[in-house]
């Protein structure tokens, strides 16, 4: 793990922007188009995000549309954190709605391609990618909010943690959570943490030990999630919550975030 960090730490970001050529207005899949309100003035999209924002809310909405599954491979990371990095130093942009293109899935977690029979230098790349999503959501200074409407297991559950607040579909067939060691691999400590933080110890231990995938239920009783909506108010509901949490004065929802708040 230390080679691939070392190997990691070689790797810069803006590099990534230069080869990627992100932010073509007309890329991306014909099929996911984007959800224009007559209020919104700006629409970006890569090949694998679309990010729609809101002048007069201040309310992005990153969406993730990385067929089949949206699993975390070194492009789609480094989209999806150039896409973030965007919005933070957008002054007018204050909060950022992170959602699904895709029907049944949030996100499928890591990549399992980008992890087998790749050189040390590749998986240190991906592995510095895959912490510096989580660095970039987790210790943002917009309110995120993951509006859930599809499975999210392993990766794709830190995601969803590393937001300030969690809205799932109360769809009977999605399921959620750090399930690494029923994959038989151990989730790495800042996984654990980000776990802990949410649910608490005795209920991360279990959930960590067993591998637990939860039903969205399971998932609310748990404090994984926050709130479960019907499929279709999902994102409709995360835009309601956002606005009430960007409207507590003086910006202190964001400012009292422990996590990029000293004071
Ligand atoms: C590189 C160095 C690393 C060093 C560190 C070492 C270890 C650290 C470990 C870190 C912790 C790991 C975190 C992770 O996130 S690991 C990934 C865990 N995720 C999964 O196991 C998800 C597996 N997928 C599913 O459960 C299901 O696919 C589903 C997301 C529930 C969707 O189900 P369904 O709608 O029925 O679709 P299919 O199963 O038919 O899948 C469709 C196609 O998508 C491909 N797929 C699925 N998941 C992934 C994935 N994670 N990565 C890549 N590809 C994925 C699947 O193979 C199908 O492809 P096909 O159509 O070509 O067959």
């Amino acid at each position: 793990m230390a080679t691939l960090l070392k190997h990691s730490a070689k790797y810069a970001l803006s590099g990534r922007l230069a080869r990627l050529g992100v932010h073509s207005r007309h890329g991306g899949l014909q099929c996911l188009q984007p959800r224009l309100l007559p209020h919104q003035r700006s629409a970006s999209t890569s090949s694998k995000i679309l990010v729609e924002m809101d002048d007069s809310t201040g309310i992005a909405v990153l969406t993730m549309k990385n067929p089949p599954v949206n699993s975390l491979s070194l492009d789609f990371l480094t989209e999806f954190s150039i896409s973030l990095e965007k919005l933070e130093l957008d002054r007018g942009c204050r909060g950022v709605i992170l959602t699904s293109a895709l029907p049944k899935i949030f996100s499928a977690g890591l990549d399992i391609m980008e992890m087998y029979g790749k050189s040390p230098e590749h998986c240190g790349e991906f592995w510095k990618a895959v912490q510096e999503m989580w660095l970039r959501l987790y210790g943002s200074s917009m309110i995120t909010i993951a509006a859930i409407n599809g499975s999210s297991p392993a990766g794709g559950c830190l995601m969803a943690l590393a937001c300030d607040y969690r809205i799932m579909a109360e769809n009977p067939k999605y399921s959620i959570g750090l399930n690494e060691t029923q994959l038989g691999i151990v989730a790495p400590f800042w996984f654990k943490d980000t776990l802990v933080n949410t649910v608490g110890n005795r209920a991360a231990e279990l959930s960590l030990q067993l591998g637990l995938l939860y039903s969205a239920p399971d998932a609310l009783r748990t404090g994984l999630v926050d709130l479960l909506v019907p499929e279709d108010k999902v994102l409709s509901t995360a835009s309601q919550t956002m606005t009430q949490w960007l409207a507590i004065p003086g910006e202190n929802a964001i400012g009292s975030n422990p996590r990029v708040s000293s004071s």
